[in-house]
């Protein structure tokens, strides 16, 4: 669906170039949720806005279903372009033009007319939930009804592809809860392929399928959210999933314990906590739980608990093979032996 091949985007500026995309290569395929994290000047608003052509890149290429945008001329390039649609953190709405003018603003630039304007901008004020904002002003809109406005106008031209530049880092997080709901409503309903950067995991845990890790304008790490959560292999991937996977565990008591301290990490909660007690009733070792939490990863649940096993060592070691094999993943994190 989205190609993206060898990408390369240097900005000239008066103390000499500066690489803000550093050779990516992707693939977003069609109706996933795909997201790109980073910290800020990782290069992911470089890399979203070269995927429309906002940015012109140095050299490599974006193909959308096909089409090669970066070999495109001028006018292929604008009627391309209406079909990726953008949504932004500040939401760049036009604050003298009512709700409706904002969004039939995208409709005019498709030459449609006022009939078709009009019966578009009301389903996709229906769409959105804003039917009784027709008329209002963005001043007179919360931040997350703003969004909706952003949504409307950019889902307005049917687009294949919706970006998304940090769409929910202004929002609050019940704001943000909504707005991603949103997004993952569009997702199912229309079918439509959305890219989004942030820097918030919570916000790629919510919703998308697969992600990216950019560091310095190239891509550390790519693969399914749920996959990385789990195994995360670069340590700047590590990091972003221990925002959300982080326990903090008493070093008092980590130094007491006299056995091995494990994290266990398995798909649903009932899945975990009868291996637990199956491998407490098969072999003679003692489990304390001394942490356990669900997370779902776009409505997946995964399962962590940090357990203490004691007993003699050679019995541990069993138990812990034998939990090993009945669950995602399992870590050693002391071994007090
Ligand atoms: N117009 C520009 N001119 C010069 N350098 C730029 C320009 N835009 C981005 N850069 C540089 O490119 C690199 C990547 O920036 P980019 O904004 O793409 O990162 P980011 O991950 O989106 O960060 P943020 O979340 O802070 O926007 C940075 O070093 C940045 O300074």
């Amino acid at each position: 669906m989205i190609e993206v091949r060898n990408l390369v985007k240097e900005y000239k500026t008066k103390k000499g170039k500066v690489t803000g995309v550093d050779h990516v290569s992707l693939h977003v395929k069609r109706g996933e949720i795909f997201g790109i994290v980073g910290y800020s000047g990782a290069g992911k608003s470089s890399l979203l806005r070269c995927l429309n052509l906002l940015e012109k890149p140095s050299s490599g290429e974006i193909l959308i279903d096909g089409i090669p945008l970066t070999s495109l001329r001028k006018a292929e390039l604008r009627k391309a372009r209406l079909k990726i649609g953008m949504i932004f953190q500040h939401f760049h709405l036009v604050s003298s033009k009512t709700v409706f003018e904002n969004i039939s603003f995208a409709l005019k630039a498709a030459h449609k007319n006022k009939a078709e304007i009009d019966k578009r901008v009301t389903e996709l004020l229906e769409m959105v939930g804003l039917s009784d904002k027709r008329n209002a002003y963005p001043a007179q809109l919360s931040g997350g009804q703003k969004q909706r406005v952003g949504i409307a106008r950019a889902l307005a031209n049917d687009p294949s592809v919706l970006l998304c530049d940090e769409a929910t880092s202004a929002l609050d997080p019940s704001t943000t809860q909504s707005i991603l709901s949103l997004l993952k409503k569009i997702n199912r309903e229309l079918g439509l392929t959305i890219v989004l950067i942030t820097h918030e995991m919570d916000v790629v845990k919510e919703v998308c399928d697969r992600m990216a890790v950019m560091q310095n304008g190239a891509v550390v790490e790519e693969g399914h959210v749920y996959d990385l959560f789990t195994n995360p292999a670069n340590p700047l991937t590590k990091e972003f999933i221990n925002t959300i996977l982080q326990f903090s565990i008493p070093a008092s008591l980590l130094s007491a314990s006299p056995g091995k301290i494990v994290k266990i990490f398995f798909q649903g909660a009932a899945a975990g906590e009868a291996v637990i007690s199956d491998a407490l009733q098969t072999f003679k070792v003692k489990g304390n739980i001394l942490h356990g939490k669900i997370e779902y990863i776009k409505d997946v649940p995964l399962g962590i608990f940090i357990i203490e096993l004691t007993g003699d060592p050679a019995e541990v070691d069993r138990a812990i093979h034998y939990i090993q094999s009945r669950t995602e993943k399992l870590e050693v994190i002391q071994d007090a032996a």
